[in-house]
């Protein structure tokens, strides 16, 4: 594979890829899967200046992703505040303005502490020209938690740059701290490129996203007519493409609505010689319980479920037929040949549009490696609904506690039972034929030589819906990273072509979009 350098751009390519290329006409021309694409005149510029700007930007990302900002993670609160500094500090540099940290109030209960500060969300604006559009670009900074003794290959919070591999290794590299710095890396390439950038952007930040997102459906409530004020599209990137090779534009999440359920039984923990047998365990409790939530091939068994969710129809039947994917990619992905489905059809319905219980975890349990002789005292089981349409998040938890407690009562139990929503957050699908989508398709298609599969997301970023209702807004999801990376699971990663290619993704459909005759 030969490697050009034209003036200071490395262009890395299949050699019967390249059909043109002179320095006085930077023009690429490419065929991949027999389409071909330029890549036009307007954005060689910028593309050669992301390229050129490879090491910063992965050292931005090395320097934020060294921030454990867990935001499920009490003690590590001042993290999650950390990191919304480094990012002020950030954009300072880069010359956005207007740069606001919203304070959230106090996180509402269940929490250990009950004066636990929210994060700040991190709004600024990069340009407030009137003569052009103005997008806003949501990401979050916050992760999840990370371990080194979870399996991780290296230490979760230092990222792990393997050129061979082609790899970026690190707790938040693709979700979501490596796309949220894209929106920045871009601002840089435009700003260090002498290219006129070619619409108004505005930043929100948050730091709660992986936790539910607490506080931030109000704050832009409270925001929409003032610093959100003249928003005309936004653009989340905060999720994956559906397989490994093939980029993707998403119209549709699912939604999630987190739940526990806590057995209190003794006032302390005790020795399973002396009280074995002779008390109540809340651990036999719990686990009675969950078993009755879901089955081993997910069927969920709390009955009212299945009649809250929305018929399949005909046409929609026809749109898994033409996603590229294959059961193959799943089992890659996960590591296993564990699929429930064979058939892609199965699977992305499965994934897509049907909901799923998942078991989570027990708090207060003993789970250490040896064999502690413990009576756990009070536990608590964390499961997960993810939900689809038709669903009513009020409605449904109303049906999980009761049927908890229905599960609870038939045990005949000296102990207690309390079942709770700890948070929820909607699912959203929209039409992806608007100018935004279209911009993106474009974009896409320049940047890897094929029109992006349109798809729906499993996972859930709760505020996607509270956009498009209070700014009245088309939303758009353009992922950066691919499917296998590793999201909330060990060894996280993002590839590095997919941080780069991602960047000209975004910076092309920010320009599209700006020319679009429509909104
Ligand atoms: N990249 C999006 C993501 O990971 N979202 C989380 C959101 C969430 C909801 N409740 C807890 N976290 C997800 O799990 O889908
Ligand atoms: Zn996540
Ligand atoms: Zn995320």
């Amino acid at each position: 594979m030969p490697v050009l350098f034209c003036k200071n751009i490395l262009y890395n390519l299949p050699r019967s890829s390249i059909s043109k290329i002179t320095s006085s006409n930077l023009v690429v021309k490419r065929n991949i899967s027999n389409m071909s694409s330029e890549v036009p005149q307007e954005f060689v510029k910028v593309f050669s200046k992301i390229d050129s700007l490879k090491p910063t930007f992965i050292d931005r990302l090395a320097h934020a992703v060294e921030i454990p900002a867990v935001s499920s993670d009490e003690s590590l609160r001042p993290m999650v505040f950390k990191k919304a500094e480094f990012l002020v500090d950030e954009l300072t540099k880069l010359g956005f303005t207007d740069i606001q940290k919203k304070d959230l109030g106090i996180q509402p209960p269940p929490v250990e502490n009950p004066k636990l500060q929210l994060p700040p969300v991190v709004l600024s604006r990069y340009g407030s020209d009137p003569k052009k559009k103005t997008v806003l670009v949501y990401g979050h900074y916050d992760v999840q938690p990370a371990n080194l003794s979870d399996g991780w290959d290296s230490e979760p919070f230092t990222l792990t740059v393997d050129e061979k591999k082609g790899l970026l290794k690190a707790r938040g590299s693709t979700d979501d701290t490596g796309p949220l710095l894209g929106w920045l890396n871009v601002v840089q390439a435009y700003k260090e490129s002498g290219v006129e950038f070619p619409v108004n952007l505005v930043t929100c930040f948050e730091g709660m996203e992986e936790s539910g997102s607490l506080g931030l459906d109000a704050m832009i409530a409270r925001e929409s007519d003032s610093y959100f004020k003249g928003v005309d599209a936004v653009c989340i990137s905060d999720n994956y493409w559906l397989g490994t090779k093939k980029p993707v534009l998403t119209y549709g999440l699912r939604g999630c609505n987190y739940y526990q359920v806590t057995i209190n039984g003794p006032k302390a923990d005790l020795h399973s010689g002396v009280f074995g047998g002779v008390i109540a365990e809340p651990m036999v409790d719990l686990m009675q319980i969950l078993s009755t939530l879901v089955d081993s091939k997910g069927k969920i068994l709390i009955k009212g479920i299945d009649e809250m969710v929305a018929p399949v129809t005909d046409k929609e039947k026809g749109l898994y037929e033409k996603i590229d994917f294959s059961v193959d990619e799943l089992n890659a992905a996960a590591g296993s040949k564990t699929s429930l489905y064979q058939k892609k059809e199965d699977i992305l319905m499965h994934r897509w549009r049907y909901p799923s219980l998942s078991i989570h975890g027990v708090e207060g349990a003993f789970y250490s490696q040896g064999a502690k002789t413990v009576i756990p005292a009070k536990v608590s089981g964390k499961f997960s609904i993810r939900t689809v349409p038709d669903m009513d998040s009020e409605k449904l938890t109303k049906l999980v506690v009761g049927h908890c407690n229905a599960a609870f009562e038939k045990l005949d139990s000296p102990n207690t039972c309390h079942a709770e929503l700890i948070h929820d957050g909607n699912y959203w699908v929209s039409n992806p034929f608007n100018a935004q989508f279209t911009a993106a398709a474009k974009a896409t298609k320049v940047v890897y030589g094929v029109e992006p599969d349109m798809t729906r997301e499993g996972g859930s970023i709760p505020i996607t819906l509270t956009f498009e209702e209070q700014l009245k807004t088309s939303v758009m999801l353009l992922p950066m990273g691919r499917g296998d990376d590793g999201a909330h699971s060990i060894n996280e990663k993002l590839d590095i072509s997919n941080y780069m290619n991602g960047m000209k993704i975004m910076a092309a459909y920010l320009k599209y979009y700006a020319d679009s005759p429509e909104n």
